[in-house]
């Protein structure tokens, strides 16, 4: 069964069609891009995705689970957790609580419990702690656990970004421009950890990009949208050769 299965998928803004029909099918563990021009569609999907918007046609599902139409927190407990295009932390919180902010779903003890500081407090907040800890190793992360999440270089933002959002143990996790705004160094970091999050946590993951540099390096299938519609679907080298893609949106 895939993980991610979406049907028909459309919305209407006034009469501008931003997602039009919109077919998407990608299996567990499958590392996946979302590519095309500027204003193309890309974000309104994940929008949809998500929960931000209702679709005005079609269904999407979830490991098998039909979560069309449903709010933002159901889908996020459902299991798609995603990061944006621009940045979103917690700022003036540390490191380590951004990461344990992703955690609480998880984790959890009565207001009573935190407030009389009872033993299952301190006992959850250690495990919270260690696990927090955990995912910020394989980012890199650990050494600034204690830092504020603004005072971190841009590109450690994004990785903190993403290591909040796999906090949340999701099936699927939607990355929108991971690479954007980052230097050439930042980018090839950010793709051996995408790579890395994607084998270690067995992850499925969709990513909006537009650098062709990191798409062409990790995605294995693509999907290009064009004015709400997909032009082009398969796998990653030859949906990069396809006469329409190159002439839509490689502009050759
Ligand atoms: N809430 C909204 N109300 C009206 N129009 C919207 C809304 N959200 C998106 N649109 C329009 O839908 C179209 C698709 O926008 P979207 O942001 O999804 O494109 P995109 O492919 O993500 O672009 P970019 O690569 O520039 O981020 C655009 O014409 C945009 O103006």
């Amino acid at each position: 069964m895939a993980m991610l299965e979406v049907n028909n998928l459309s919305i209407q803004f006034g009469g501008l069609h931003a997602v039009d029909n919109f077919q998407l099918k990608i299996e567990k563990g499958e590392l996946y891009g979302l590519i095309g021009p500027n204003g193309a569609g890309k974000t309104t999907v994940f929008n949809l995705l998500t929960g931000v918007y209702k679709p005005t046609e079609g269904i999407i599902k979830l490991d098998g689970q039909d979560i069309t139409g449903k709010s933002i927190i159901d889908i996020n407990k459902a299991g798609i957790a995603r990061t944006f295009q621009n940045i979103r932390l917690f700022k003036d919180m540390t490191v380590l609580d951004n990461v344990k902010a992703g955690l609480h779903n998880h984790y959890k003890y009565s207001t009573l419990t935190g407030i009389l500081r009872l033993p299952k407090y301190f006992k959850v907040e250690k495990e919270m702690n260690e696990r927090a800890m955990e995912i910020l190793k394989v980012f890199n992360l650990d050494q600034e656990a204690g830092l504020l999440a603004g005072n971190l270089p841009y590109g450690k933002q994004r990785k903190l970004e993403i290591a909040r959002a796999l906090a949340t143990d999701p099936k699927l996790l939607l990355l929108d421009e991971p690479a954007a705004g980052m230097n050439p160094n930042e980018t090839q970091e950010l793709m051996d950890t995408i790579r890395f999050v994607r084998d270690h946590f067995n992850m499925t993951i969709l990513l909006i990009e537009h650098d062709m540099k990191l798409v062409g390096g990790i995605c294995e299938e693509l999907t290009v949208l064009n004015f709400g519609q997909v032009l082009c679907q398969g796998e990653t080298a030859k949906v990069l050769k396809d006469p329409a893609v190159v002439t839509a949106y490689l502009g050759e």
